[in-house]
């Protein structure tokens, strides 16, 4: 079985996939100082409270964050036996290479949702990812991750207003009932939200006019379903979207690497 991992800039997800579906999704916050013994007490706690018989022989990593890959590597060494694939090292081998500027570091995440997406949707993709930034992946016609957009994340956003001005508190994002506040937290939402909406939108139109051409938009992340919900911006919403690249890139290295 493989134990998938998606380390985020906030949070770090586990999942156990057995070949054919995802057994079960563990989440913790991103922390660079959590120890082997730390990840696989919590870990083996959650595992066993949900049941799950886990015969875990493969570990791939996705990190946005480097700091946390030797922990992470350690724990799948002491308590799998296993040496794991790490998304972004030259040894961990992509279905197709990114096309860059030289010596672009593209995130790991984004090359893993390039690979999920391509593999479910095909070529001509706007992949979208709300996280701690909020990510638009151009996927190219034949899988390869071509560019893309970097904004601030929703999260990001309203806790930035928060830390820059004294007199506004820290608010959690929501759909407004209007556009206009009549009170603080109100008006922070609507700038937040409706400026997120257009964000979106604007993005999404202006990457279609420079290619040319028609793109399918798949979106993913938790807070995509909030605009998914009010506007549609997005063609598909698949909050699994990550994980699935992971098994898509850990399939491709088990069929392409001599043994
Ligand atoms: N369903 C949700 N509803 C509200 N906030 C969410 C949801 N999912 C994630 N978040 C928040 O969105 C931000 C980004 O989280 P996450 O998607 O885990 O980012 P990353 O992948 O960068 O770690 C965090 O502040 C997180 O708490
Ligand atoms: C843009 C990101 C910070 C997004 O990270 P996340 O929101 O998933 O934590 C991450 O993909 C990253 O560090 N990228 C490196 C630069 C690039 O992709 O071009
Ligand atoms: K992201």
């Amino acid at each position: 079985m493989l134990l998938a991992i998606d380390c985020g800039n906030t949070n770090t997800v586990f999942s156990i996939w057995d070949g054919e579906k995802f057994l079960c999704t563990l989440r913790t916050s991103t922390h660079h100082a959590r120890t082997a013994d730390a990840y696989f007490t919590w870990y083996s706690t959650l595992v066993k409270h949900y049941g799950i018989e886990a015969d875990i022989t493969d570990v791939i990593i996705s990190s946005t964050v480097p700091r946390v890959v030797f922990n992470l590597r350690v724990f799948a060494d002491r308590f799998f036996g296993c040496r794991p694939m790490v998304v972004g090292k030259p040894e961990c081998l992509l279905p197709q290479a990114p096309r860059v500027d030289a010596g672009t570091q593209v995130g790991p995440d984004r090359l893993v949702n390039t690979a999920g997406a391509f593999d479910r949707h095909g070529g001509n993709l706007i992949v979208v990812d709300f996280g701690t930034a909020t990510t638009f992946d151009v996927v190219g016609h034949d899988g390869a991750y071509e560019g893309g957009v970097i904004a601030p994340g929703v999260n990001l956003s309203l806790e930035a207003l928060h830390m820059a001005a004294a007199a506004l508190p820290h608010v959690d994002i929501a759909k407004p009932q209007r556009v206009v506040g009549t009170n603080t937290v109100a008006c922070m939402q609507s700038g937040v939200f409706w400026g997120y909406v257009g964000l979106v939108r604007e993005i999404c139109t202006r990457i279609k006019a420079e290619r040319d051409q028609q793109m399918m938009i798949v979106a993913t992340g938790g807070l995509a379903s909030l605009f998914q919900q009010t506007e549609a911006l997005f063609d598909a919403f698949e909050e699994d979207l990550t994980m699935h690249g992971l098994t898509v890139i850990h399939r491709y290295n088990k069929e392409n690497t001599p043994r």
